[in-house]
């Protein structure tokens, strides 16, 4: 197995690890795979008894856990990843399943059955290879196991508590770490060390290999018709030929005679020409493209070429109402939707294409319809509607884009040269200059706020609260969710006079929890409703450090010691390096505000110069992360 080409493979793909094990993370990063961590929410409570070995159980928790990312990721992020790999470690011993344990008694029942004995260390992992077709999830698990036999010496009472008081039990499988304290406890390991860590490296690169490398047959098949042109298939390819991007597709996929015309080996028709049908297996990330090598074939580069166009196909057809027309009529043909809209018909037809092939229409022969999530997201009149965002983004952001360079070349905020306009005064100047503008951004940041909200208010325990402020909160579209969420928790949404005048036509209808209450003021000069619940939603990324230092003092002088602070905004990887969704982000940010996306670790030390403490980070996977800390 060559190092390298291994993990290469996943290179260019969208590489999640569901889980929170930073062992894994660590095993995994120290190899240079790069991938986003979207811990899985998967409960581990299937039944253990009705599996019949140990590792079916572990494998099992490891499919569920990735396929619950996978899900989630789809239906949220609206992108889809490409792996999503799942992992779950177990001990057993004397016939028992020992996973983490729930406190100190239950860590010191573990331990002094393992002490003395032999036992083994299972992991499973699952890899889970996800596609997005007709907005539907298609996944295709690959799945295996590794066990490690562990012996531990005998364990006195004195060393088994000192062990258990260091703490390091806690969050780890029978209750021991084998990397750290607990190596101490060990008198031998036969097997993959790293599974007992809680990932199998070497079966899972070994696993890659099966799937992108598969071992060669040496059988090419020729297929020789007489109107159509020989062609050769092939079940395997050396490394250089392989396209290996697919590893599902793989053995169906063509290769293609570049000298000759071609076609799929009678699958496809004979005056075909170089274009793939549909109904011919290839490579996904290659259907209806020319074939071509992949190795060879920028797609990444290509598929961000294109980026731009299919944002705007997005963006004209939520402008020309598209989604809401086809929501009402059910199916309708090209030229009934441009005159409807009042468009013209080439036009419109080539719109709709657009929007088919990039999965937000159905086409058939009848005419075009909405898919299910045009339905939820685009038309503008739904629970989930994305519409306020997706104008936003056309009437607002993208002009500031359009001055991207200018901004990375100064360093600042481009709403002059978008809007002619200087933002010295950044949201009175930028976004509450005219009625309209003002609308559209709350219905924008409505929008966002409605699709994120629950991830938010369901990332920490936060029942013990009474009275919540959301500073900033526009809309109470995150105090909404918070109120259904906390039945008892009284919430006032804090925000600048221009927005509190126009929050009444954006509040749930028939909502049964107790009324949000709105108060106006300025949070940088005014007082702040009393609260031991404080709450940022999308603020301390428009500002400076130094406005965010005034900020936070405000609000530490504010609380009283327990109370809580919550913060809602997408935390970038230390390095930095990662999250593209939240890089980008940090882009808008650099266009339009003084402000920027910031990580964990700048998150933390901002907020411990103000005395908050036991900073807490979740990656929700959705498009907002939470962080919550108490006030010492
Ligand atoms: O010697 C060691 N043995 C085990 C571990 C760590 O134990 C946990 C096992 O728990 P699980 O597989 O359920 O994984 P979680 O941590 O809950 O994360 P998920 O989000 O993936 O469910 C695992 O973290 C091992 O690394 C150890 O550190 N040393």
């Amino acid at each position: 197995m060559a190092l390298k080409p291994v993990l290469g493979k996943l290179g260019s793909k969208r590489v999640v690890l569901a889980s929170a094990s930073p062992r894994r993370q660590e095993i995994l990063c120290n190899v240079g795979l790069r991938f986003e961590v979207v811990p899985s929410w998967f409960k581990e409570t299937l039944e253990k008894s009705s599996f019949a070995t140990p590792y079916k159980y572990a494998i099992e928790t490891a499919k569920q856990k990735a396929l619950e990312v996978a899900n989630r990721m789809h239906v949220k992020h609206l992108r889809t990843p490409d792996i999503v790999i799942g992992a779950d470690t177990i001990v057993t011993v004397d016939e028992h399943i020992l996973e983490k344990p729930v406190d100190k008694q239950d860590a010191y029942r573990m331990l002094s059955r393992l002490s003395g004995k032999e036992h083994s260390v299972f992991t499973g992992v699952a890899i889970v290879h996800c596609n997005s077709k007709d907005n539907r999830l298609e996944t295709e698990v690959t799945d295996f196991y590794e066990e490690t036999k562990v012996k531990f010496a005998d364990l006195s009472e004195e060393l088994l508590w000192e062990y258990i008081h260091s703490g390091e039990p806690m969050d780890k499988a029978g209750g021991y770490g084998i990397q750290a304290l607990g190596g101490m406890l060990v008198e031998y390991v036969h097997g993959d060390f790293l599974n007992v860590v809680g990932f199998p490296l070497n079966h899972f690169c070994k696993k890659l290999v099966e799937l992108y490398y598969p071992p060669p047959k040496h059988t090419l098949h020729h297929i020789k018709h007489d109107s159509i042109p020989s062609v050769e298939t092939f079940e395997n390819l050396s490394d250089e030929e392989s396209d290996s991007s697919s590893p599902i597709q793989y053995k169906d996929a063509i290769k293609m005679d570049r000298s000759k015309p071609h076609s799929s080996g009678g699958v496809c028709s004979p005056g075909s020409s170089n274009i793939i049908k549909p109904n011919c297996m290839v490579p996904v990330e290659n259907r209806n493209r020319v074939m071509e090598n992949p190795d060879k074939f920028p797609s990444k580069i290509v598929e961000l070429l294109d980026g731009f166009r299919a944002s705007k196909a997005l963006f004209v057809a939520s402008k020309l109402k598209v989604f809401n027309l086809l929501k009402n009529k059910g199916v309708l043909q090209s030229v009934d939707v441009a005159n409807t809209i009042n468009a013209s018909v080439c036009g419109t037809e080539r719109l709709l294409d657009a929007c088919a092939a990039l999965g937000l229409l159905e086409k058939t022969i009848q005419g075009y319809s909405n898919t299910d999530s045009a339905n939820t997201y685009l038309a503008s009149d739904s629970e989930d509607s994305l519409h306020g965002y997706i104008i936003h983004s056309n009437d607002h952001l993208w002009p500031l884009f359009t001055h991207l360079e200018s901004a990375v070349k100064e360093g600042t905020m481009q709403n002059y040269r978008a809007f002619g306009k200087k933002s010295e005064n950044l949201f009175q100047d930028s976004y509450y200059q005219s009625m309209e503008v003002k609308q559209r951004f709350m219905a924008a940041m409505h929008s966002i706020a409605k699709l994120t909200a629950k991830d938010v208010v369901t990332a920490f325990d936060l029942s013990q609260f009474r009275s919540a402020c959301d500073l900033g909160g526009c809309t109470g579209a995150l105090a909404n969710e918070l109120v259904q969420k906390y039945p008892n928790l009284k919430v006032t949404v804090f925000d600048l006079p221009e927005v509190i005048a126009n929050v009444s036509h954006f509040q749930p209808v028939g909502q049964h929890t107790a009324p949000v209450t709105f108060t106006s003021g300025d949070f940088f000069k005014d007082n702040l409703p009393a609260a031991d619940l404080y709450i940022l939603s999308r603020i301390l990324h428009d500002w400076t450090d130094e406005k965010i230092h005034v900020l936070l003092s405000k609000i530490s002088a504010a609380c009283k010691p327990g109370c809580g602070l919550l913060l809602s905004e997408m935390v970038l990887d230390d390095e930095k390096k990662n999250r593209s969704t939240a890089l980008l982000q940090s882009l808008n940010m650099l266009v339009q505000t003084e402000g920027k996306e910031r990580s964990g670790s700048e998150y933390q030390s901002l907020l411990e110069h103000h005395g908050f403490t036991s900073v807490k980070i979740r990656l929700t996977g959705s498009l907002l992360d939470a962080i919550f800390c108490t006030k010492c």
